[in-house]
């Protein structure tokens, strides 16, 4: 082959590079997963889930236009990870200060690279729903875009096309979903945790991706509940692939036994446990007893009038 022959080959496929990255960037819908619950302390397992969902999304299949592409398969493209400790007023049995569970988290998530940790919930000064959690994430998702948007605006005043020509600068708004275990899943059916509208604004406008759990079985689950199955395609299953059941619960009862608890959530955090004394039998029968708040919250709505 005569080099100029060889060149234009190079250009070509060059050429067939950036077009399907075009596609692809026209095509992946990003995404940013928030995982609300009490991280107290945050596991291996917890930052597991991030990973086995982002697994999962990336995988999921192109429309057919697209799924020619070989290099770049995957609806989605997930962005970013966010892990949201609930606050201090959430009342359940031996959950320590907000403070220490972020700050645990932190450590948590040093290594990784697209995982964060968010303290606005646990910074409230009431227990937040969950949909709300979803709401202010979003909100901040919708600034962010907007401000790209405006930043992308102002750096080509004149050349309105260039958008046009250049997907892969055009800012795409995320979608925020919810991501939770199985387990969290069942808790939709507890009576007075869950209003109906909530579940329904959570799985009709933001999404679930929820990660196996032994005991709980999520699909029978979601076509035992009217309000789960009608959004199905909006429900992301993951399986886990390598069974890992770590629950926070065993975790902090092996602490207050002396048990080692290494291998099982990372060595920084079992350093904060240590340094700051975080679990103790007290710690354990904090909220003992209690009801948790949106419990509390529902009994008073449904309360009858006095006569
Ligand atoms: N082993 C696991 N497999 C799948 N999901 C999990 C696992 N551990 C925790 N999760 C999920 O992580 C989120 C946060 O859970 P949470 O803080 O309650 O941890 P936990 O380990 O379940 O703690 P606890 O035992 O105190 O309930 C929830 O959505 C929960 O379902
Ligand atoms: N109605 C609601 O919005 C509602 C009810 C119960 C639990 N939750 C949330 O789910 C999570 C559950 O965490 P735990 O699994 O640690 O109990 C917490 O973030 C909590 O705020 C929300
Ligand atoms: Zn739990």
């Amino acid at each position: 082959m005569s080099k100029s022959c060889n060149e234009t080959v190079q250009h070509l496929c060059f050429r067939e590079e950036v077009s399907c990255f075009a596609v692809r960037m026209r095509s992946r819908i990003p995404v940013i997963l928030l995982a609300c619950g009490s991280f107290n302390p945050t596991t291996n397992m917890h930052m597991r889930l991030f990973e086995l969902a982002r697994d999962h999304l990336h995988q999921t299949v192109l429309p057919v236009e697209d799924t020619y592409i070989p290099k770049f398969p995957g609806r989605y493209q997930v962005i970013e990870g966010i892990m949201s400790p609930v606050s201090d007023q959430y009342g359940k049995k031996g959950l320590v200060s907000a403070r220490h569970r972020v700050a645990m988290a932190r450590l948590a998530l040093e290594t990784s690279d697209w995982i964060r940790v968010d303290p606005w919930e646990s910074e409230q000064d009431t227990w937040t729903e969950t949909v709300k959690v979803l709401r202010h994430h979003y909100n901040e998702a919708l600034r962010a875009f907007q401000s790209k948007k405006e930043f992308m605006r102002n750096k080509h005043p004149t050349e309105s096309s260039t958008v046009d020509s250049f997907p892969c600068q055009q800012p795409v708004l995320p979608e925020l979903k919810l991501l939770c275990g199985a387990d969290f899943l069942q808790t939709f059916k507890t009576p007075n945790l869950w209003k109906e509208e909530d579940i329904k604004e959570i799985v009709e406008k933001f999404g679930l991706v929820c990660v196996s759990r032994a005991g709980s079985d999520p699909s029978q689950f979601i076509q035992e509940l009217d309000l789960l199955s009608k959004f199905q395609h909006n429900i992301f299953l993951v399986r886990e692939w390598i069974q890992n059941e770590i629950s926070a619960t065993q975790i902090r009862s092996a602490l207050c036994r002396g048990l080692s608890v290494k291998y099982l959530i990372p060595d920084s955090v079992i350093a904060y446990i240590a340094q700051h004394n975080v679990y103790t039998a007290e710690s354990e029968r904090r909220n003992e007893g209690h009801l948790l708040q949106p419990c509390r919250l529902q009994n008073t709505a449904i309360k009858p009038l006095r006569d």
